[in-house]
């Protein structure tokens, strides 16, 4: 188990992460969902003992990973963000240095690299030079080589930005296997709500630099258990009818999206009426309109006014 108290983390002026607390228990898959520049990066830099906190302590199974980090080292696989492999080896080639860096012998390296090679659904392109890998391939192949050692725990840093959704897919069933079915823990951190719901059983909601709001899925949900979401598409936004949904009683945040609108209302107020309303007063065109339960992109909103991927 990961016990981390009171973590702080300041670059110069800037503070990246305070008064962090968390735990991770054997077997959990955790999520740290934030927007961009949250705090997420920064807080499993401090976890994986790559990065010394400003203050605050990091226990690993009750011990002080800060004065001894070889043991949290020695069962932690870490998935960074950038792509950590020499692109003009091939993934094989790739692996066989890293289990080798870890003190595998040739016999284990053998059978663990195609293994995992399997895992990754790479085994026929294994003799390929990375640099000619797809980016969602070079992001499996980073995730095969962090689990090299027999890793207890995986951290993930925002392992599926920037790839197909078919490769995303792959990764999040695939973290989904480690965890249920080979025992491992996760630690996963994303801005994509729908990854962290998907994936994890807890979850830590971080923004500038904080823990703004922490629980299992349906706790957190639980913030929004007296409020709904209605979900209105346009033809034309308006500014004037956004004014008028805003100054309804009843209407606690109104957020423009690319469609038309959403709305965080008390859940039971018979609005429909007041929002057609307003729609002819202000001559918008309703495309489409259905009210839903609260996600957790739906929490991040209530919590900051933003949306995840402001
Ligand atoms: N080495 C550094 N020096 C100065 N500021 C830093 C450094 N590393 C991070 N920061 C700042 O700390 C804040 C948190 O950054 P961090 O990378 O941890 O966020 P994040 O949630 O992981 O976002 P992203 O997904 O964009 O990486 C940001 O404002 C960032 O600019």
């Amino acid at each position: 188990m990961i016990e981390v108290q009171n973590l702080k983390k300041k670059f110069k002026k800037k503070v990246a992460v305070e008064d962090m607390n968390f735990y991770l228990e054997d077997g959990e898959s955790v999520g740290l969902l934030g927007p961009n520049g949250a705090g997420k990066s920064t807080t499993i830099s401090m976890i994986s003992t790559l990065l010394p906190p400003t203050q605050g302590s990091i226990k690993y199974n009750g011990k002080d990973v800060l004065k001894n980090p070889d043991e949290l080292r020695k069962d932690l696989g870490v998935v960074p963000q950038e792509i950590a492999l020499y692109e003009e080896l091939s993934a094989y080639e790739n692996m066989q240095f890293f289990g080798k860096v870890y003190g595998l012998s040739d016999k284990t390296l053998e059978d663990k690299i195609q293994e995992i090679l399997e895992l990754v659904g790479l085994t026929n392109r294994q003799k390929e030079a990375v640099e000619n890998y797809s980016g969602g391939m070079k992001r499996r192949i980073n995730m095969a080589v962090a689990l090299m050692h027999n890793p207890k725990i995986l951290i993930m840093d925002e392992p599926t930005v920037g790839i197909d959704p078919q490769s995303r897919n792959y990764i999040l069933d695939m973290v989904r296997k480690l965890n249920r079915k080979e025992g491992l823990t996760i630690l996963y951190t994303s801005h994509y709500m729908e990854e962290v719901e998907k994936l994890c059983d807890r979850v830590y909601i971080m923004d500038d630099g904080h823990v703004i709001a922490s629980g299992t899925k349906s706790e957190l949900k639980s913030i929004l258990s007296n409020e709904e979401t209605i979900n209105i598409q346009v033809e034309e936004a308006k500014d004037e009818f956004a004014d008028l949904l805003s100054s309804q009683q009843g209407i606690n945040q109104v957020m423009k999206d690319d469609l038309g609108y959403n709305l965080i209302a008390a859940k039971g107020e018979q609005l429909l009426g007041e929002i057609f309303d307003y729609a002819r007063q202000t001559e918008v065109k309703i495309l489409g309109i259905h009210v839903q339960t609260p996600t957790l992109e739906d929490v991040f909103l209530h919590l900051t006014g933003r949306k995840l991927r402001d």
